[in-house]
């Protein structure tokens, strides 16, 4: 059977551009195959990555700016999609995830939340409408409100994903992105009842705090710690890291999901003004925000799995920050760190490519979700379809 031409678009919580992956996908559940044929990031224009972030830290605009921004998110996903097909056979299905803009997880507090509060709501924007009339191209999205729709989270949904493309026969993974926000997919090792011992959950802060750092220390002028460089020059303070660690978020049993709404710029400000107290220098900063990173993953492995992994698997724009590798390596003691580049599956387009492979299954009527990573009641199909092919 040939091969179904596919490309995943996502654009995720650190706001930094358009990740577009072309690929070739066959195969449904463990025969589940994809080849990326190419892989790209589009970086946003300065304009709409500023309005973008303004409007995740709370600014207020009106229902004509909404549908302004909501466009011109789409129009920039549907020109990553026409770049990305250049110089390729064209794809036939889009999986585009658009941009968060707004994430407010189910509360399960029992009695004592209103009825409305106890299911969740998520924001896309980036209208798939407009996407496929631009392209041309069947285009499936809004990937995550059915799960909601379920009494989920909507979040994480790459778990699902990762199990098919990356679990072993006899070694137990865990699947570790660190985007803006961190998330998680453990994996056992391949067994009878393997699909439902797996579990998924946002993990706490991936890069969100410490871009928001980088670029309040160098007024603007750079928006991330390269290689985790500045960090690696300080040291982390612990009492902070243990202050920080006894927040809520991290003591809560998944599933559970988390945002900028969180991470976030408030967040951050009280970091700021708690290093203030110990007067710690930029590099101790960066340091401490990093350890909080890295701690704030390996507890949540330490509390809410089964066994630890015997092999984790950075992805994500994180996966690149080798102090941030660093430190996770010596707080795993000695289960081995690496990227999923190293088992061939490229780190950083994982992400647009999970899309992909959302959208394809949502065309062959699989469900996406995992109910225990997300939390919802079932497993539902994922997407909306959109096939005005007028373009
Ligand atoms: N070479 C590098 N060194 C250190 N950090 C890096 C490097 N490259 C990228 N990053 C970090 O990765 C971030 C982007 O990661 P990524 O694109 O995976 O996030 P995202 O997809 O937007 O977020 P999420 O997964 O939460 O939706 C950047 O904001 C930066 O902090
Ligand atoms: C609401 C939202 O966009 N959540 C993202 C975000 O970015 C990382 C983490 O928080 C993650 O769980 C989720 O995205 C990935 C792609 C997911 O759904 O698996």
């Amino acid at each position: 059977m040939h091969p179904t031409r596919v490309i995943g678009l996502m654009s995720g919580t650190s706001v930094d551009g358009i990740d577009a992956a072309l690929v070739e996908i066959c195969g449904t559940d463990l025969d589940l195959k994809i080849e990326l044929v190419a892989g790209e990031t589009y970086s946003y224009p300065a304009e709409l990555q500023e309005k973008i972030l303004a409007i995740c830290a709370g600014a207020a605009i009106s229902m004509a700016e909404l549908a302004e921004l909501d466009d011109a998110i789409a129009l920039a996903f549907s020109q990553a999609a026409q770049n990305i097909q250049i110089g390729h056979p064209p794809a036939t299905l889009i999986g585009s995830h658009g941009q968060t803009v707004y994430h407010r997880p189910p509360q399960t507090n029992g009695e004592k939340t209103s009825l409305h509060l106890s299911l969740g709501y998520s924001l896309q924007l980036g209208r798939g409408d407009l996407i496929s009339r631009l392209t041309g191209i069947t285009t499936i999205s809004n990937f995550r409100i059915a799960d909601i729709a379920a009494g989920g989270h909507g979040a994480p949904l790459v778990p699902r994903v990762d199990a098919y493309l990356l679990s072993h026969p006899q070694e137990g993974r865990c699947i570790q992105n660190i985007g803006g926000i961190g998330n998680v997919a453990y994996i056992p090792a391949r067994c009878d009842n393997w699909l439902s011992q797996i579990l998924g959950w946002d993990t706490g802060p991936g890069n969100s705090l410490l871009d928001l750092a980088v670029q309040h220390f160098t007024d603007g002028a750079k928006s991330y710690d390269e290689n985790g460089t500045w960090a690696a020059s300080g040291t982390p303070y612990q009492p902070l890291v243990e202050k920080w660690l006894s927040q809520d978020y991290f003591h809560l049993p998944p599933p559970k999901s988390t945002g900028r709404e969180l991470f976030g710029v408030t967040y951050f400000n009280n970091c700021l003004q708690d290093a203030q107290v110990y007067q710690l220098s930029p590099a101790d900063v960066l340091a401490t925000i990093t350890e909080l990173t890295a701690a704030s993953i390996v507890h949540s492995y330490r509390t809410f799995l089964p066994q630890m992994p015997q092999r984790v698997l950075l992805c994500g724009g994180g996966s690149r920050n080798l102090y941030l590798k660093h430190r996770l390596e010596l707080l795993l003691a000695s289960i081995p760190v690496l990227t999923t580049d190293d088992v061939g599956l490229s780190a950083a387009f994982k992400e647009a490519i999970a899309f992909a492979v959302l959208a394809y299954w949502r065309q062959l009527g699989i469900p996406g979700n995992l109910p225990a990573a997300t939390g919802a009641e079932q497993e539902v199909l994922l997407g909306e379809v959109h096939s005005n092919n007028t373009a």
